[in-house]
């Protein structure tokens, strides 16, 4: 299998701060790894990263065997990658629908595809039954899926979430949960999610990679990397619900 993201030697300081250091990971086509660690672990900063939104100090990143080190965000995102915010950012004025073609149409293309491609992706995820309302008149589980949708909708390779659960209760959850792992199955995405909640790491992550102050301090199937004496010790005074 191919490898969608390859990271090496990275690391990031803010003056004095050492958020990253020496991180390595490796992602293959296709897998679902989930990032996990205590608070300020790093996690946020490894996707700044990643997306181009951060240079790193040392080492580089590939994305699709592609160096990316440095490049804007921008152009990262041209070659596959796209991320979900914690802070959801669609046009509050402009339905579902809209916010969804507009989001087709930002990778370019006619309007005719990106409706097309728009109608595609609402039923994917589940958005038909909101297509037309506004989006600020959305509930915190409606505006998740917009904000899945419209990522989807600019056709990634290599999906980073930050958080999609977050704010959800647990019947919200699961449906979120089934539709990631159908767009791994379906489309062959890859998809990388930094995520609290240890049920949903532990269902959906073929492989786990935990931080800790800067540090990938564990990675592995998800049952070995919670049973590790070094991840149950970092997380210590905090909870590692579910493990
Ligand atoms: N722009 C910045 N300037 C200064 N320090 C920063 C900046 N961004 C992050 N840091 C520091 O870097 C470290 C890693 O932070 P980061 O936000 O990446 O952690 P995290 O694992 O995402 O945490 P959380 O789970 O709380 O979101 C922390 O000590 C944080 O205070």
């Amino acid at each position: 299998m191919s490898t969608a993201l390859e990271v090496r030697d990275v690391s990031k300081s803010f003056r004095g701060v050492q958020a990253l250091s020496e991180v390595e990971i490796d992602v293959a086509e296709g897998s679902i790894v989930g990032i996990i660690g205590p608070n300020g672990a790093g996690k946020t900063t490894f996707f700044n990263v990643i997306a181009g939104a951060l240079r790193p100090d040392t080492g580089h990143v590939k994305l699709f065997g592609k160096d990316v080190s440095g490049m804007s965000p921008h152009r990262i995102s041209r070659l596959g990658m796209a991320r979900t915010f914690q802070l959801m950012r669609p046009f509050g004025s402009m339905t579902v629908r809209e916010n969804v073609v507009a989001a087709a149409l930002s990778r370019g293309g006619n309007h005719r595809g990106a409706h097309h491609h728009a109608h595609d992706v609402i039923e994917a995820t589940g958005m038909a039954a909101w297509a037309d309302m506004v989006s600020d008149s959305l509930h915190t589980a409606a505006l998740k899926r917009l904000e899945l949708a419209r990522v989807l909708a600019t056709r990634p390779r290599l999906l980073l979430l930050d958080e999609v659960l977050a704010g959800l209760v647990p019947a919200e959850r699961a449906p979120v949960v089934e539709l990631l792992a159908h767009l791994r199955e379906s489309e062959g995405l890859t998809l990388v999610f930094v995520e609290h909640i240890m049920q949903a790491v532990m269902q959906l992550s073929d492989s786990v990679v935990v931080f800790d102050r800067g540090r990938v301090i564990a990675s592995g199937e998800p049952a070995e990397v919670v049973a590790d004496p070094t991840v149950v010790e970092a997380y210590l005074g905090q909870e590692l619900p579910g493990a």
